[in-house]
């Protein structure tokens, strides 16, 4: 038996070295997986074989060299993931927050498309790479969600919520991933298309009002109203009266989540020893958290109900009388119900899935309506093309038709996505596409405002396209019931208002919450009084 001995190019260092028998392989992509599944190569395709700095690309020819052959993974040597050397015990985290998505842009235009940053001992990998985050959504043999310390999500992590807050290889995930998604599917959430109509409807009093007053208003805290009070009927059956005058004050389970996201962030930003803190921060979480859970049992305690006879899963969102009904008395086809113990759970994070995205989603919306031009104009059009008015009840039929609204919703999206840093944990030691090496246990997020905005994809990155928008993965069960929900709102908040943006000052957006949501932004109705012709009259 005659061997070849192979040696992997290595930046800096010494990378592995290892023999094979070549005469029982027959291939040269047999070649590249064998040495792929040994070495944790997450595409073997990639790798290329050298006899010094001649390429071998045949089978033939890796077999006829005489000497070490080098392999290197897309034409690069192993590296290690690159990142700013920092400062002791602070590491980077004066060069990423505040403004931690300009920082950031500024380490990827440095670095390339991953870097690696310390923040006060927190150390994550960071993808604006689309190839590579794809990869790290997969959950595969190479990466899993799996809310490990250095995780974005550990100071909330909640096995027992299975979704959002646990780990995928926790079996609570399995269960509540089986009972939640059907509420919230196309089928689901086209049934709760009337209570969103009558949701937005009870919020022109208070919109009126303001107008009348001559006020500009927060975008953001009346999005949060609107948002959280329709997630409050539909999840809990619950009437948060937050528009019951201008100034009603927001609920307080919805202040609750609000805060628990925004300590989360601070706590996550600082590092594992900041958490451990028995006073401050970590205090005030822990005190929250049972706080938002008392509230939501006694919310689920009180949900009005349809009934008591058990619904099966894929129609029980039909005939309960609202999500917690449903979860309630949905059986899988074991005739099982979503464990006790995950109830609470699962509602606190589907109650604040339900509305954090959506207010900071809307907000942006209004953004798009009063910076970029003719937005208005575009939508306003097509209602009126498609007969829709504020008084309409809008189904999700009619909003399928409504292709205008569709896509300023998804380039507003990509310019101004409310997602902040979903991170995925390595599962063994690997070599990523371009050669990086990467250990076990090691968090990578994919940065999902740098790959909308990476101008390697776009044309223009800056410039709002509605006409340009490629859709992008999601891995969002609460997905369908968010673009009903913001598309509806925004049919009846175009169609019966013009906006404007008050004052010139630059939006900005909150470096301290767990979303990207603006903070000063203020916008003024002007009830519409005439609107446009068809456009076939
Ligand atoms: C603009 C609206 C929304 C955006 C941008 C958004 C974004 C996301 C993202 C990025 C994730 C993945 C998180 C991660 O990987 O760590 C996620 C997961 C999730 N979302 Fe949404 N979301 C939105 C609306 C909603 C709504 C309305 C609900 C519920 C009614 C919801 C429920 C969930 C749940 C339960 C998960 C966790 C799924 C799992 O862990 O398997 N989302 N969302």
């Amino acid at each position: 038996m005659s061997t070849t001995t192979f040696a992997f190019d290595v930046a800096e260092g010494n990378g592995p070295k290892f023999d094979i028998d070549l005469s029982t392989v027959h291939d040269i992509s047999v070649l590249q997986r064998a040495i792929g599944q040994n070495y944790g190569v997450v595409q073997p395709e990639g790798l290329s074989f050298y006899s010094g700095n001649t390429p071998l690309l045949a089978l033939s020819e890796i077999q006829a060299s005489v000497g070490i052959i080098t392999i290197k993974v897309d034409g690069h040597a192993l590296r290690d993931v690159p990142g700013p050397s920092g400062l002791p015990l602070m590491g980077n985290y004066l060069e990423v927050f505040p403004d931690h998505l300009g920082n950031n842009q500024r380490l990827f235009d440095r670095f390339g498309p991953l870097f690696q940053t310390n923040t006060l001992g927190k150390i994550v990998c960071q993808t604006n790479d689309p190839e590579l985050a794809q990869i790290c959504f997969a959950e595969s043999q190479f990466f899993s969600k799996e809310i490990v310390p250095d995780h974005p999500l550990y100071p909330i992590k909640n096995q027992k919520a299975g979704v959002f807050l646990g780990d995928t290889s926790n079996p609570d995930w399995k269960v509540v991933h089986k009972f939640l998604p059907p509420a919230l599917g196309p089928k689901a959430v086209r049934h709760y298309a009337s209570q969103m109509n009558r949701c937005c409807e009870e919020a022109f009093p208070v919109f009126d009002e303001l107008e009348k007053r001559n006020k500009a208003w927060n975008a953001y805290q009346y999005m949060l109203k609107l948002s959280s009070g329709t997630v409050g009927k539909i999840m809990l059956g619950k009437d948060l009266q937050h528009f019951t005058s201008v100034d009603a004050p927001l609920s307080r389970i919805v202040l609750a989540i609000a805060e628990v996201l925004a300590i989360n962030k601070k706590i996550a930003s600082r590092g594992e020893w900041y958490s451990h803190l028995p006073f401050g921060d970590p205090k005030r979480l822990k005190n929250l958290q049972q706080f938002m859970a008392d509230q939501i049992q006694e919310a689920i305690n009180e949900a009005k109900s349809n009934g008591t006879e058990d619904l099966e899963l894929q129609d029980a969102a039909l005939k309960a009388a609202n999500v917690v009904d449903y979860l309630v008395r949905a059986t899988d086809g074991k005739g099982e119900h979503l464990p006790k113990e995950n109830l609470v759970s699962a509602t606190i994070v589907a109650t604040g899935a339900g509305f954090t995205t959506t207010s900071s989603l809307l907000s942006w919306c209004l953004y798009g309506l009063v910076t970029y031009p003719g937005t208005q104009a575009r939508i306003l059009q097509e209602l009126i093309d498609n007969d829709i008015t504020d008084e309409t009840n809008i189904t999700a039929e009619q909003i399928d038709e409504l292709p205008e609204l569709g896509k300023f919703i998804k380039e507003i999206q990509r310019r101004h996505n409310p997602s902040y840093q979903p991170g995925r944990t390595a599962q063994l030691d690997m070599i990523l596409p371009g050669g990086y090496r990467l250990k076990k246990g090691t968090v990578v997020i994919p940065a999902l405002h740098h790959i909308h905005n990476n101008p390697a994809i776009w044309e223009n990155t800056s410039r709002f396209d509605p006409d340009s928008f490629a859709t992008g993965q999601r891995m969002c069960i609460g997905f369908n019931f968010a673009l009903l929900e913001v598309k509806i709102f925004l049919c009846k908040l175009v169609y019966r208002y013009h906006w404007e943006k008050e004052g010139d000052s630059e939006t900005e957006y909150d470096p301290y919450f767990q979303l990207i949501r603006p903070v000063n932004l203020y916008v003024r109705t002007q009830t519409r009084e005439r609107w446009p012709s068809k456009s076939n009259e």
